[in-house]
């Protein structure tokens, strides 16, 4: 009552006080007393309570209760956390073996939308059958279907593809190393899908504030650190670090791969910036974009001319559940696979289109290798996947975006891509049986190849390579040929489709038109046929 009684007098206390400033009124006193009252921490915050002996044991009881409360609640919250904790490895445990039991590397497939008023030609019925089928009709009475971990029907949105990503982006956060790339022809949208336009952000976008928030709500902090290059013509490019623009600019440092006795590979002199939230990462990728070299093309009037990758490095030193400290996630916006002779490209643009498919060339040898659990995969072949060593073996989750185009006169690279990723999907790796001794592993794997050299898919590859140090002048000859009777007999597919490279690269063109030999091939692929 005591309290209440002078919290009403303060009013008239001061209007007392201020009272020859006219213009304040008793009722501006009013409203600030009103004020005070409505703050109650203010109020409970003032003790009124007369000191009599009672009530200091009282309050000393109370104190007493509140300490026992606050204690009971802080075992509690330890008990609590260590629940959590417990539950957090469980669900990593379970993402992981579900990862697992897909795959480590998951290949979902996009069909290209049309945009309104955009002239696409003819369309050649490519359809999604269901949720991982795709048909594609190759002649009248001929179609063929491809079967992917998901497929993304020309209408999917962006928030549909993301939402098929995010267990790769969790796994990262459980110290996975994970890489996640855009693959297919020119201009069927592999940057759309990768980096997006303001109005519908990309994978990259997405990923990297899923990721932040993700570490935000864990309980425990992370590092970040964020780099992005590009090869371009086959060499390193940091897309952060200014490049000269005139004679007398300082050039950048050489960008060199190395790789440590473990196998993990680290890219010498490559700006690795530390970033705390998402906004910085989504700053310095808007900038590194900035730098791509993009040029205007038969296909499209922005290719990208050169494989983007960006690195999120993620470390976190207190959480041995991780499995790594340090781990990276690669996002990479492949360069379209492109044929010349229908680009017509010629000089520089030539140049950057024979770069690109003979780097996809090589990814499609070092993906074969490993399907085969080849001793030996040629990772060295091409800077690409030197630099992707450590993220498509072992331990690793790998997710492939490929992209077909629905036009009719896109047919061959719509075959050539979908055989391309049909063959990577059959890959699972980690699945090597660890019991065995590797010595005997490695002998097991040499008389394997012996036995089956004269029918395994490397004699096949090596014969057409052979064959095309031959048969250099004629492969523009062989490869229309195999044009001709592929859209006469549909069915089947040259060496260069399922290596998955371009007219540009003679050596990955493939060779004479070996039709046992590819029916052979894809019955290892394991494709479904439809007559
Ligand atoms: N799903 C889609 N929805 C709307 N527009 C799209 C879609 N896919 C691609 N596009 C548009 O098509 C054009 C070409 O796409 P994009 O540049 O992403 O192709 P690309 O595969 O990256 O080509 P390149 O390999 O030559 O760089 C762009 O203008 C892009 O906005």
């Amino acid at each position: 009552m005591e309290t209440r009684k002078s919290v009403h007098k303060l009013a008239e206390t001061i209007h007392s006080l201020l009272g020859w400033k006219s213009h304040l009124t008793s009722n501006w006193a009013k409203s600030v007393c009103n004020i005070m009252k409505s703050v109650p921490s203010e109020e409970s915050s003032i003790d009124f309570r007369p000191t009599n002996v009672a009530t200091k044991k009282s309050t000393e009881k109370e104190d007493d209760e509140l300490r026992n409360a606050i204690s009971k609640i802080e075992d509690e919250l330890v008990t609590l956390t260590a629940y959590i904790n417990q539950l957090n490895t469980q669900r990593k445990q379970v993402l992981n073996e579900f990862m697992d039991l897909r795959g480590n590397i998951r290949v979902f497939c996009r069909i290209r939308s049309i945009a309104t008023g955009e002239n696409f030609g003819r369309l050649r019925p490519i359809a999604a059958q269901d949720s991982s089928n795709v048909l594609l009709k190759l002649a009248e009475n001929k179609s063929k279907t491809y079967s992917f971990d998901k497929i993304f029907h020309p209408g999917s949105s962006q928030d549909e593809v993301f939402a098929e990503i995010e267990p790769v982006i969790k796994s990262a956060l459980d110290g996975y190393n994970a890489c996640i790339f855009a693959y297919g022809q020119t201009g069927t949208g592999k940057s759309f899908t990768m980096e997006g336009t303001p109005h519908y952000p990309g994978v990259v976008p997405r990923a990297m504030e899923a990721i932040f928030k993700q570490a935000v709500d864990s309980n425990h902090v992370f590092i970040f650190s964020f780099s992005m290059l590009e090869i371009y013509l086959g060499k390193l490019k940091d897309l952060l670090v200014p490049q000269p623009t005139k004679a007398m600019d300082p050039m950048p440092p050489c960008l060199s791969i190395q790789t440590d006795p473990k196998g993990g590979v680290e890219i010498d002199n490559l700006l690795a910036i530390r970033v705390t939230d998402f906004n910085q990462a989504l700053r310095l990728y808007r900038l590194g974009c900035r730098f791509r070299s993009t040029a205007s093309t038969n296909s499209n009037l922005t290719s990208s001319r050169s494989h983007c990758m960006i690195r999120l490095s993620i470390t976190c030193f207190d959480a041995p559940e991780r499995r790594r400290e340090t781990n990276k996630i690669w996002f990479i916006d492949l360069g379209g696979s492109e044929r010349v002779l229908k680009t017509k490209a010629s000089g520089r643009r030539l140049d950057e289109g024979k770069a690109i498919n003979l780097s996809l060339s090589a990814l499609g040898d070092v993906i074969h290798a490993l399907q085969k659990k080849n001793f030996h995969v040629p990772y060295r072949n091409s800077k690409l996947t030197q630099v992707l060593r450590d993220s498509l073996g072992e331990d690793s989750k790998t997710l492939m975006l490929v992209h077909v185009s629905p036009k009719e006169e896109d047919l061959c690279e719509t075959v050539c891509t979908l055989n391309f990723a049909t063959r990577v999907r059959s890959i699972h790796l980690g699945n090597t049986d660890t019991t065995i001794p590797p010595k005997i592993q490695l002998c097991a794997s040499f008389i394997a190849y012996v036995i089956s050299t004269p029918l395994t898919l490397d004699s096949e590859d090596s014969f057409f390579h052979l064959l095309n140090f031959r048969n250099g002048r004629n492969y523009r000859k062989n490869y229309k040929k195999e044009m001709h009777e592929r859209s006469e007999c549909g069915d089947w597919a040259p060496t260069p489709e399922v290596l998955g490279g371009g007219t540009a690269n003679p050596s990955a063109l493939g060779g004479k038109w070996q039709p046992k030999l590819v029916l052979r091939r894809r019955a290892v692929t394991g494709e479904k046929r439809e007559e």
